[in-house]
């Protein structure tokens, strides 16, 4: 298998880190004018495995491509490049549900390169962790199962563990919806609300992931395992998450780089979308939504959450 990663942010830099354990690896970004070490995530030299180029068509030369674009940046990138990407195996690692189609990264790709094969890879787990060989564990979701085995071994490394699964819908919404739910977690706590806060909006806001993946068509196990369940709980206790430190800014009424990707705020409005379109009732993602918009205030959204009816649980 010939492995190239398509985007050169933070996340695919470090696939490409972990993955040149199993051979040579090209690394394509639109903006490469570093050498061996890449501003977004400094502090990591790229071994020799790691061949990083600009050039978008000699990369994509290779069979398997993993993506690694902002959820809300890939369907551009797919349509702009479609004809280079006809007939490969295409793999999102992106986190997030597009805005203008309410449709997660693999639909997206389904409709731009049709008769590529899709795969999904997610889980918990920090780009400056899996960069520094930090043991990690991540799901690998492929609707045809001999493919996604494939892939699976392919992927794994000593360090880098991959689980299997064919439930594509149930693993690329659980590492969208955490996002949300990470930016209430972050509100929480930057706002002094305490730890306890954080359980009640954890808890309630992965039955508020469960109840909308259920609507479309996702696997409970699948949102109780490690894209969802797993990175919701990394995602909503690290200041080491984009999505958590927003939502802390947010609440601590502190500045936040705006050029910073956090895919939970696009991701929110997304599901208040698709969440009035199945009917399923998403309270916390439905404030976020308003939060990141700036349409209500941290003390407001936490007295609407907090003054609901009262219903079993
Ligand atoms: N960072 C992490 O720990 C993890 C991230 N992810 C997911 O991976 C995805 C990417 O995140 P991450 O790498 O961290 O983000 P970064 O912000 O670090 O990087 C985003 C990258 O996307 C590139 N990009 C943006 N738009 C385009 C475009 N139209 N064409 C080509 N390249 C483009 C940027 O290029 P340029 O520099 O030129 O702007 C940049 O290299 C997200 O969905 C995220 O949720 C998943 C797991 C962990
Ligand atoms: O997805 C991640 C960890 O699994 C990274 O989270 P952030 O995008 O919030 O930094």
């Amino acid at each position: 298998m010939k492995l190239a990663i398509l985007g050169a942010g933070a996340f695919g830099t470090a696939l490409a880190v972990a993955l040149s354990a199993n051979g040579p690896v090209t690394l394509w970004g639109r903006s490469t004018g570093w050498s061996r070490e890449n501003p977004r995530l400094p502090g990591v030299t790229l071994p020799d495995a790691v061949t990083v180029t600009d050039d978008l068509p000699r990369a994509a030369q290779a069979d398997t491509l993993l993506l690694a674009l902002p959820a809300q940046k890939l369907n551009d990138f797919l349509t702009a490049n479609a004809r280079i990407l006809r007939g490969k195996t295409l793999i999102s690692t992106a986190k997030g549900i597009d805005l203008t189609r309410l449709t997660g990264p693999s639909q997206l790709i389904a409709t731009a390169c049709p008769d590529a094969a899709v795969a999904v890879l997610t889980g918990p787990s920090f780009a400056a962790d899996i960069a520094r060989g930090l043991p990690t564990a991540l799901t690998l979701a492929c609707t045809d199962a001999g493919r996604g085995k494939v892939l699976q071994h392919a992927l794994s490394t000593p360090v880098l563990r991959l689980y299997r699964t064919t439930d594509v819908t149930g693993a690329e919404l659980g590492g969208a919806l955490k996002n949300v739910i990470a930016i209430a977690a972050g509100v929480a706590i930057g706002a002094g609300l305490g730890d306890s806060a954080r359980a009640a909006i954890v808890t309630r806001g992965f039955a508020e992931m469960s109840r909308l993946s259920a609507r479309l068509g996702a696997r409970p196990e699948t949102l109780a395992g490690l894209s969802g369940l797993g990175d919701l709980m990394l995602t909503c206790s690290s200041m080491q998450s984009r999505n958590f430190r927003f939502g802390h800014a947010k609440g601590a009424r502190q500045d936040f780089d705006a050029a910073t990707t956090v895919e939970g705020a696009a991701t929110a409005l997304a599901v208040t979308g698709l969440a009035r379109q199945m009917g399923a009732d998403v309270p916390i993602a439905a404030m976020v939504a308003q939060l990141a918009q700036g349409s209500v205030s941290v003390g407001d959204a936490m007295e609407l959450l907090m003054n609901r009816p009262l219903k079993e649980e």
